[in-house]
This record gives C-alpha cells, sequence and structure tokens, in this order.
C-alpha cells in the first residue's frame, strides 16, 4: 500500500511536453508520488508539485539532447535520466547512481516502463570509466558547478557536453568555478533557460563543452 496520493492535478502542459510519452510519463509520475517517500527518493513537500517543480521541469531539457549516449550522473528518482529517457527513445541512457535502494527503484521502472534504452549503473560517477565516453552528461541537484564538473567532466568524449540543470545562481556558480573550467578544458560554458511562459519555475541549464 502506497501513502496517500495528494498529487497536484496534472498540469495541462504536460500533454504538450510529453506528446506521445505521456502515458509512460504519467505512470511513472504516479508511480514516484505513491513511494517515493516511503522509498526515500523524494520528500513529502515535493508530491503535491511533482508535475510542475519535477517531471516538467526535466521535461524540458529534452530537445537539448542529441541522438548518442547521455551519462545521468546520481539519478536518485530519475530524474532527470528517466524523464528524458522516456522522451527520448533514440537517445541511450547510462544512470549513474551509487545507493541501492535508488537503483533498485531505477531497474524497477526501467522494467515497468520497458525502457530499452537504459541501463542502470550502481557507481559513484568518480568509479566509472566507461569503454566509449559518453556524448552528453546529464545531472541535477548533485553539487554545484565547481565540484560537479571534476565528477563530470571526464565521462565525456572529446566535443561531448555538459548539461547541468541547476537553480538561480547559476551564473554565479560559474564565477566560482573558473580553475576547474580551465582545468577540464571547457568552452562556450553558458547558461540557457527553459520553459518560459510554460511552468511556474523555469529550469535553467548550465551547458559547456570538453576539448
Ligand atoms: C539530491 S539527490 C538528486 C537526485 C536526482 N538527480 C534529482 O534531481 O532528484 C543527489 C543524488 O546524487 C547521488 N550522488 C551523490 N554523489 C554522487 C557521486 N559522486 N556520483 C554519482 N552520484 C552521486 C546521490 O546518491 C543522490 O541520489
Amino acid at each position: 500500500m502506497g501513502v496517500e496520493l495528494d498529487l497536484e492535478t496534472e498540469p495541462i502542459q504536460a500533454a504538450e511536453l510529453c506528446g506521445d510519452h505521456l502515458e509512460q510519463v504519467r505512470a511513472f509520475t504516479h508511480d514516484l508520488a505513491d513511494q517515493g517517500e516511503i522509498l526515500g527518493l523524494i520528500g513529502p513537500v515535493e508530491i503535491p508539485r511533482l508535475w510542475s517543480r519535477h517531471i516538467l521541469n526535466c521535461a524540458v531539457v529534452a530537445p537539448l539532447l542529441r541522438p548518442g549516449v547521455v551519462g545521468d550522473v546520481g539519478s536518485g528518482a530519475g530524474l532527470p535520466g528517466l524523464v528524458l529517457a522516456i522522451l527520448r527513445p533514440d537517445v541511450s541512457f547510462v544512470l549513474i547512481e551509487p545507493m541501492e535502494r535508488r537503483v533498485a527503484w531505477l531497474n524497477d521502472q526501467v522494467a515497468s516502463l520497458a525502457l530499452a534504452n537504459v541501463t542502470v549503473t550502481r557507481a559513484r560517477a568518480e568509479e566509472v570509466h566507461p569503454e566509449h565516453p559518453f556524448d552528453q552528461v546529464t545531472a541535477r541537484a548533485v553539487s554545484a558547478f565547481r565540484t560537479l564538473i571534476p565528477l563530470t567532466a571526464p565521462l565525456l568524449r572529446s566535443g561531448g557536453e555538459l548539461v547541468l540543470m541547476k537553480g538561480a545562481r547559476a551564473e554565479e556558480e560559474i564565477e566560482g568555478a573558473a580553475k576547474a573550467i580551465r582545468k577540464y578544458r571547457l568552452h562556450d560554458v553558458e547558461v540557457v533557460t527553459l520553459g518560459e511562459g510554460v511552468l511556474p519555475d523555469v529550469t535553467r541549464v548550465i551547458r559547456a563543452t570538453v576539448e
């Protein structure tokens, strides 16, 4: 038995942002609302705003991805990795998460959503050495840009791109990361704002390309 489901009404934008994949995104969202608190994946205050502050904030990132392999570092509940994997079946995803209970949840969701484009790796990012470095790496709510760079940039191929979901202080985080930006040879570092006029909270993403 799950917790009492107190999920907000599905926002009208969900249909627009999820298109043909709405049913799958809806199934994931309802499972997360139902089991997320018990499994320690998400706090109770987040459940009533799961769609507008979490699911759809991840969904707006989908158009930034290119066909290839994306590593999602610190996937946790599957944000953004599972949402993006549902919306972009043309892209392969490797979800990297060290916590056993979260890995079990991710594997269960991959199976129940029948996602053929996802593998889950139980590891810390710094322990991962992909045979074929990733084309892009995503992360959300893992750490500040300065400390996230050493965890994520080494996973990328030359010319690969970081797509890191960030809060309102993204520009300040970039200023504070000057040393790591140089050390890991990042260029074209920029903040893009997604979901403006569509979502209550815009999504801010730091994009950067590795030399
Ligand atoms: C605050 S949670 C965010 C989870 C999810 N990305 C989200 O937005 O809901 C941070 C996640 O990063 C994972 N994590 C922490 N350090 C990590 C590392 N070095 N490598 C990979 N994952 C890490 C944690 O286990 C946790 O699941």
